[in-house]
């Protein structure tokens, strides 16, 4: 919803807004200008300046300050009104006080777009728009940063993306003050507001007499220049007329016979608020402060250029579904837990079948799971994939605490259908997690839970066909995967290990590919990577991708992963079929729940078989040299050491501080976790320092490492679990 608000006002308006912020930001440069070209008076009173300007000019009528500190008089010479800027010290004309003519089309354009008060109103539009999108725009970076205190947290997406999030995060603030600034000038503009005129003088009687210097005036002593507004002089014909002095404190009547003070009166409240906002918009008074606003304004051609690319994009994970209907008027709730878009894919064939029945469906994220929305409910289906160890996908995170706190709706029954794969240990396991916590907490179970391994559609339409007969219905669910957008990546080397131990394992090395600039811009390109991160591939022949942990980052220049030959594997097969120059198709996933960071604390990696190559890649870009104990695990030093150079270059020059291994086929044979218990009291001392364990291989090897894990920490109080939880404990299991 937010992002349907903070769409449509930048995509109409985004002209106006264009027009509106470069004119602003071109106009606060004027106030700086003028301040730092005007003869600031030091210590001058309103008396000795009006003296001063009299003597050169007995005719003169008014005397203007600028909340730059120019100084303008105003007199006729010989029936022709003269204006000029003036010198205080002199009380000479130093310069026309003609405003420049750029300034002032340039005012007239930003104020109403050279037109009068339909001008006024379209930009008044225009500042609405302002507002709504950068009030919207907060909380969209807000949630994307992962909450408003990890404001400035570092992003990772497309370019074009990235840049906009990295402009509003500075430019934000800026636009909410010139925005709601704006508003309030339109509107008082238009009368609306209470500001209106300074409030009225009222009239009062004077001597009669006349001619008493400036200079003798009590009021006009006790005024300095710096509070000077204005001074209006009377009429020399006419005794009944006075001074009248406007100051940054009020408003006064002076007698021109004996320069008493007939009349005060000081700006409401209001009045007061109003000056301050003027301020604050146009930067009269508060030059620098103007010029960091409209610097900012600048930002918002940068982010309409921006925005406009990202909604151009569109976002290709994601189908569109046609003729989702508003949650308050849904029978069918759809919600949608996925990281990848794969699930996304099954909900818009089951939204369109179910829609075609005739049925009101609305789909949505699981993180949007709010059912007191939900006023026609029948039924609610959950479509969701697993991550990690049982983890919930992008889009469902956050669902289980709230499907524990929601009170149960009643008469809506529920279905949840899980996506996963056979080959993770926790098939499914957030799906099943689901169903149970639903089940126990009370919820009507419309169908059983079911499973679909590897997207698979054969079991899609198992499940189309229990659910079509739990509501009466034939539902025949024919589902088209849609393959992701993949890059050709050309092999240029592979070593080879491990024939001899039976475990075939290559190291291959890619060519990053470079798509064109125009789709990299809105996120169409391969992306950027970092060791952890996915490759997907996708063999010949297959609609479903294998995925591999990255070995290295884009900074390195290559793209690398470790790929064990299994028995059947289509996917592993058809890899150790590539010699240098063949190509395969990838495409890239990200994977943040298994990246190094960027922080000091040091790090435990264990890993085993295949299960190096994230670690190495975490060594390889370890140019800071925190510290790094690796423990990884082989069958035999002779056949399998993967990176076995690499690794002793990098303990050479500080990127591995400290090496153990341990094989399995050897004749001594020792796995990793017993590596580990080796070096216990060492190990606890590091995790109690602070240290990180990243743990990456089979499942097995996994299991052990933990349980090895939680003896090693018992005397500490520590367990897996507490480092799990605490983000310090993190897994790459396959
Ligand atoms: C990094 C990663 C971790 C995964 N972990 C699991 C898992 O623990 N259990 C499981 O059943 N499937 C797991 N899967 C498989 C996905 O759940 C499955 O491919 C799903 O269809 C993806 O849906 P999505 O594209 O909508 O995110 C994992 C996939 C990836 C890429």
């Amino acid at each position: 919803m937010i992002r349907v608000v903070h769409r449509w006002p930048g995509l109409l308006a985004g002209l106006l807004l264009l027009v509106l912020s470069l004119s602003g930001a071109l106009l606060s440069l004027f106030p700086a200008i003028e301040r730092l070209s005007s003869v600031q008076p030091a210590a001058l009173s309103t008396a000795e300046l009006a003296e001063r300007i009299q003597a050169v000019h007995p005719e003169v009528e008014q005397i203007r300050r600028r909340p730059s500190g120019r100084i303008t008089a105003y007199w006729s010479e010989n029936g022709v009104a003269r204006a000029a800027a003036m010198d205080p010290a002199s009380g000479r004309e130093i310069a026309s006080a003609d405003p420049n003519p750029f300034e002032r089309w340039l005012t007239r354009l930003h104020r109403s777009l050279l037109f009068d008060d339909a001008g006024r109103i379209l930009t008044a539009v225009g500042a609405a728009a302002m507002l709504v999108l950068a009030v919207s725009g907060a909380v969209l970076v807000a949630r994307r940063a992962g909450g408003w205190r990890r404001w400035f947290s570092p992003l990772r997406g497309p370019f074009a993306a990235r840049l906009h999030v990295e402009i509003a995060r500075i430019a934000v603030a800026g636009l909410l003050l010139s925005s709601v600034t704006a508003l309030w000038m339109s509107a008082s503009s238009f009368d609306r507001l209470l500001d209106g005129a300074p409030s009225a003088v009222t009239e009062a009687e004077g001597s009669g007499r006349m001619g008493m210097p400036v200079a003798d005036m009590d009021m006009l002593k006790r005024t300095p220049v710096s509070e000077l507004r204005s001074l209006s002089f009377p009429d020399p014909a006419d005794a009944a007329d006075v001074f009248t002095l406007k100051t940054d404190r009020g408003i006064g009547h002076l007698d021109q016979g004996t320069g008493a003070l007939l009349t005060w009166s000081e700006p409401s409240a209001w009045q007061g608020v109003s000056a301050t906002l003027y301020m604050l918009h146009t930067g009269r008074g508060a030059a620098a402060l103007g010029l960091i606003l409209g610097f900012m304004a600048l930002g918002v051609p940068a982010m309409a250029g921006t925005g406009f690319v990202l909604w151009f994009a569109g976002r290709p994970a994601r189908p569109r579904i046609r003729g989702n209907v508003a949650a308050g008027r849904a029978e069918t709730i759809l919600l949608v837990g996925s990281e990848g878009g794969s699930t996304w894919g099954f909900a818009a064939t089951l939204h369109a079948a179910l829609s075609a029945s005739g049925q009101a469906v609305h789909a949505a994220p699981m993180s949007s799971f709010e059912p007191a929305r939900y006023r026609q409910a029948r039924r609610i289906l959950i479509l969701t994939a697993t991550y990690g160890d049982g983890d919930a996908p992008a889009s469902a995170r956050g669902f289980l605490d709230r499907l524990k706190s929601v009170p149960v709706a009643a008469p809506v029954a529920l279905a949840v259908l899980g996506f996963g794969d056979r080959s993770f240990p926790g098939y499914c396991a957030f799906g099943r997690a689901v169903a149970e916590t639903a089940e126990a907490r009370g919820w009507c179970m419309l169908v059983p839970f079911m499973a679909v391994n590897r997207q698979s559609p054969q079991d899609f339409a198992r499940w189309g066909r229990s659910l079509g007969a739990a509501m009466g219905m034939t539902l025949d669910l024919v589902h088209h995967p849609v393959l992701p957008a993949v890059f050709p990546l050309r092999l240029v080397s592979r070593r080879d290990y491990g024939a001899e131990v039976q475990a075939p394992t290559a190291i291959l090395r890619f060519d990053p590919p470079k798509p064109p600039f125009w789709l990299r811009l809105p996120g169409r390109g391969f992306g950027r990577f970092v060791a952890g991160d996915l490759l997907g591939v996708l063999p010949e022949g297959s609609a479903v991708a294998r995925f591999y942990s990255l070995a290295s980052g884009c900074r390195d220049g290559f793209i690398e992963i470790v790929v064990r030959k299994h028995p059947a594997g289509l996917c592993s097969g058809q890899l150790f079929e590539l010699q240098p120059g063949d190509t395969v198709n990838a495409f890239l996933r990200q994977n943040s729940g298994f990246h190094a960071g960027r922080d000091a604390a040091p790090l435990i990696l264990v890993g085993a078989g295949t299960g190096i190559g994230p670690l190495a890649g975490f060594m390889r870009a370890n140019a800071r040299r925190r510290p790094i104990h690796l423990f990884f695990g082989m069958r035999h030093p002779d056949s399998d050491f993967l990176y076995g150079e690499e690794l002793e270059g990098w303990r050479r020059n500080g990127q591995l501080q400290q090496l153990a291994t341990a094989c399995s086929r050897t004749r001594q044979p020792s796995y990793v976790q017993d590596a580990l218990r080796g070096e216990g009291a060492e190990i606890a001392c590091m995790v109690r320092k602070g240290a990180r364990v990243m743990v990456c291989g089979g499942y097995e090897m996994a299991a052990g490492v933990s349980a090895a894990l939680a003896d090693i920490l018992a005397p500490t109080g520590l367990t897996p679990a507490l480092l799990r939880a605490e983000g310090r404990y993190v897994e790459d299991v396959f």
